[in-house]
């Protein structure tokens, strides 16, 4: 038995503290319990849904039905969750009942621990395999080819504007868009030591160095910048020099046991990359679904202005608009627009097949659910 008789107040409230923080941690066992329970409960009942999904040959994803829970959640949650935690939580929880279905493989554009890695790990969770590339045409090879179900490409950013290459590669491409995940970029300083004094050199994208300049110029003036092919590169050749650092992310500090020295680096805080996941699917309505188009017109004047007419006669909202030159004739061009809508919808369908008939060629790039930009 303790003797409690010399015991300073202090301690009396510690051992409450602690009786305390036993009789919570209860309540929290009990529940993790029963979520346990409740997890494991319903992957049983996913795998039946998935059993009869492959009875009948349908895809394991349904990105319609994850947009439906999504938004019930969103509808019944009162706190304290929030948002980006409810979504980050259950992305993990379908991703899991996906790979009890049928192992997924996704491919990016690599290496591991760029923003691309970054953002296919957000939309699709970790319980998948990912593989890595070298370049966005490979991406879509391996889709094409299917040895992976999905890519994930990057197609535009908030500053430096759209990714002409993936543009470009839908146009010789059947793949379609099955969805879009809005990816914040921030950039950390890290090296191996963890500190600003002896760092000399730093390695990044250009892109990179050019989104942190002025950090740079205030912190580390005097530092050779070296350029690498992504900032996972920069992340690698730093943890082997000494006296060096990398911008980056904070998941390439981890990969590549770096100290983050700062973080949040980058001038403009508002940076964020778009990115697009294709695969063969086509992705059912969810109502609140975006399509992407592109089009070639015919070389006269005013042809962009009549292609476009019909969307603005059937009050469809265009998002976007942009335009690649086609490289069969000088002068000529592509023009790639995203509507609000989607392909299931009537008014949608009959104002494309008007668009069609006024331009020299149009094809759907595909239907799927419009996602929210969100700032980490
Ligand atoms: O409802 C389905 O079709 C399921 O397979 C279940 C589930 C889920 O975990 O809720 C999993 C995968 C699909 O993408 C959609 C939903």
């Amino acid at each position: 038995m303790e003797n409690t008789e010399n015991m300073t107040p202090d301690t009396d409230q510690n051992c409450d503290t602690d009786a305390r923080i036993a009789e919570l941690r209860n309540g929290i066992d009990e529940i993790d319990n029963n979520l346990l329970e409740l997890i494991n409960k319903r992957l049983t009942l996913v795998k039946d849904v998935g059993k009869l999904k492959a009875r009948e040959g349908r895809q394991v994803l349904d990105s319609t039905r994850e947009s439906q829970i999504f938004e019930r959640l969103l509808g019944l949650n009162e706190g304290p969750l929030n948002e980006k935690v409810l979504r980050h939580l259950f992305t993990q929880i379908m991703a899991a009942s996906r790979q009890l279905q049928t192992p997924h493989r996704v491919t990016f554009l690599g290496p591991e621990a760029t923003f691309t890695h970054i953002a296919a790990m957000s939309h699709f969770g970790h319980s998948v395999e990912y593989i890595p590339q070298h370049s966005i045409r490979d991406v879509f090879n391996e889709v094409e080819k299917g040895t992976c179900h999905y890519g994930v490409v990057p197609v535009e950013n908030s500053i430096e504007g759209a990714i002409n290459h993936t543009l470009d590669l839908f146009f010789e491409s059947e793949l379609k868009i099955c969805a879009e995940k809005y990816q914040h970029i921030s950039h950390d300083l890290l090296a191996a030591s963890g500190t600003l004094q002896d760092i000399r050199k730093v390695y990044s994208h250009p892109q990179a160095f050019a989104q942190c300049r002025r950090w740079l110029q205030k912190y580390l003036p005097d530092a050779t910048l070296r350029e690498c092919r992504s900032t996972a590169h920069a992340a690698r050749k730093a943890a082997k020099k000494q006296g060096s650092a990398a911008i980056a992310s904070s998941e390439a500090a981890h990969m590549y046991q770096l100290n983050v020295v700062a973080s949040r680096i980058e001038d403009v805080a508002r940076n964020t990359t778009r990115f697009l996941i294709i695969g063969k699917d086509e992705i059912h309505r969810t109502g609140q679904d975006k399509t992407s188009l592109m089009f070639v017109t015919s070389h006269i004047p005013g042809a962009l202005y009549k292609t476009l007419k019909p969307l603005s006669e059937s009050d469809i909202n265009m998002v976007k608009l942009e335009s690649r030159p086609t490289k069969h004739q000088n002068w000529s061009y592509f023009f790639f627009v995203d509507i609000e809508g989607h392909i299931e919808d009537e008014k949608i369908r009959e104002t494309l097949s008007r668009m069609e008939s006024l331009c020299l060629y149009l094809k759907c790039l595909g239907s799927y659910p419009r996602a929210t930009e969100y700032r980490q």
